[in-house]
């Protein structure tokens, strides 16, 4: 179960060694990068993130927000999340639900962002858990 309210998620991170804040904001240049990954801190997590764009449209190129979902028994799946300046995407942070024919499962997912080519990218990147 994931608790209703953010404070309690918060109490449950302190109680099992995860007490420092997790919001990044992040500036990637030309030639920057953010490899695959899962943004798990310990025992605690929320299973939904927000990146939040905070560059306009134009002011760099490349830097595309990139999902990777590994479903089990078949090849990983890619999708490229579009977001413009003021746009928030929700990600998952580990799990992703399927619904197949024998019902519910579910596939681990990462993401990351290409290389930025021009430019200067910024977001705002809000993970509800904390680290330790
Ligand atoms: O800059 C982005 O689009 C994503 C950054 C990231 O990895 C995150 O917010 O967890
Ligand atoms: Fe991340």
């Amino acid at each position: 179960m994931w608790p209703a309210h953010h404070a309690t998620l918060i109490d449950r991170c302190h109680a099992f060694g995860q007490p420092r804040p997790t919001p990044l904001l992040l500036r990637y240049r030309a030639g920057d990068y953010n490899c695959l990954h899962q943004d798990l801190y310990g025992p605690i997590h929320f299973p939904l993130q927000a990146v939040v764009m905070l560059s306009a449209e134009g002011s760099y190129t490349g830097g595309a927000l990139t999902l990777v979902e590994n479903r089990p028994r078949m090849q990983s799946r890619v999708e490229v999340v579009p977001i413009c300046q003021g746009q928030i995407a929700l990600i998952p942070v580990r799990d992703k639900p399927r619904i197949g024919a024998t019902g519910w499962s579910k596939s681990a997912m990462r993401h990351g962002v290409s290389t930025v080519l021009s430019g200067e990218r910024q977001t705002l990147g809000i993970i509800f858990h904390d680290a330790s």
